[in-house]
């Protein structure tokens, strides 16, 4: 039995390969491993494989690596990008630059098939990549989060708010509605404008795809057609390791 494992800024998901055929993902904090897991991973069905993207550092890697020694007799594989796989070509001029997260979710989006289309992973930070019909990478956008935003305001001024609903208003009347909202909508503006520009590129029309622990959200608020794929990393990682068998 396999295993997939997605370490991000944020959080940690996992899912064997049965459980991701029925798309039931695991989710723990990715700031305390081996500690967040460690109660999870204890009674789960021992796998003989352990393929993991991690965009953490090789700390944190070493540390997972090291339970699974512990625990398991698992072969342990950590993915990593390319400059051509599975008919995806990176558009990326130093190839091992772009997140393994980002090559993952664009590996598993070219394969549902069809024209181009427009990768977004609203994690702790947001990536926008588009990949033409031909299976190029055409590169693609980096911005902090939603709520990462927010965040940056509170740590570089002296702005102080609370959470807010939300509600998209271009107009908000008080600071923590004016802030989520200028977020959402400079989200929206950027996925609408390289969905566009994407279009334009190919000469035909693109699909969006949005994964990510945020992706519900955006979703809720943009009006261009996509569909929202939360597993899409952990597709990747599945497609890379039945292509190294
Ligand atoms: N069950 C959940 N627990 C905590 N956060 C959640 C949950 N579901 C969705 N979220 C949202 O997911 C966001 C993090 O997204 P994601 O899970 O993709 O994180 P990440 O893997 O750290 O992202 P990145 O890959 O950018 O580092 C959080 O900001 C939070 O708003
Ligand atoms: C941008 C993040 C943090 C998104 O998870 C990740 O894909 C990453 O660490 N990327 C490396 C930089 C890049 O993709 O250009
Ligand atoms: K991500």
């Amino acid at each position: 039995m396999k295993l997939f494992v997605d370490i991000g800024n944020t959080a940690i998901k996992w899912a064997n390969e049965r459980e991701l055929q029925s798309k039931v993902v695991h989710r723990a904090s990715s700031h305390q491993i081996p500690e967040s897991i460690d109660r999870a991973w204890i009674d789960m069905e021992v796998p003989s494989e352990v393929h993991i993207a991690s965009v953490r550092t090789t700390r944190i890697s070493q540390r997972l690596n090291h339970w699974i020694a512990q625990h398991w007799q698992a072969e342990v594989r950590f993915s990593t990008t390319a400059q051509q796989e599975l008919g995806v070509t990176t558009g990326y001029t130093t190839p091992s630059q772009l997140g393994v997260d980002r090559w993952l979710a664009l590996l598993a989006a070219y394969h549902i098939g069809g024209g181009p289309k427009l990768v977004v992973d609203c994690g702790s930070a947001t990536t926008v990549d588009g990949v033409d019909e031909s299976g190029r990478h055409l590169g693609g956008l980096i911005l902090p989060g939603l709520q990462l935003i927010g965040k940056c305001l509170e740590l570089n001024t002296d702005l102080s708010f609370g959470e807010s609903g939300l509600n998209l208003n271009s107009f908000a009347t008080d600071t923590a509605a004016g802030i989520q909202s200028g977020a959402m909508l400079a989200h929206l503006c950027v996925v609408e404008r390289l969905l566009q520009d994407l279009e334009q590129r190919c000469g035909k029309t693109a699909e969006c795809i949005i994964t990510g622990g945020n992706a519900d959200s955006l979703s809720a608020h943009l009006s261009a057609t996509h569909q929202v794929i939360p597993d899409l990393v952990l597709q990747g990682l599945a497609l890379q390791s039945a292509q190294a068998e």
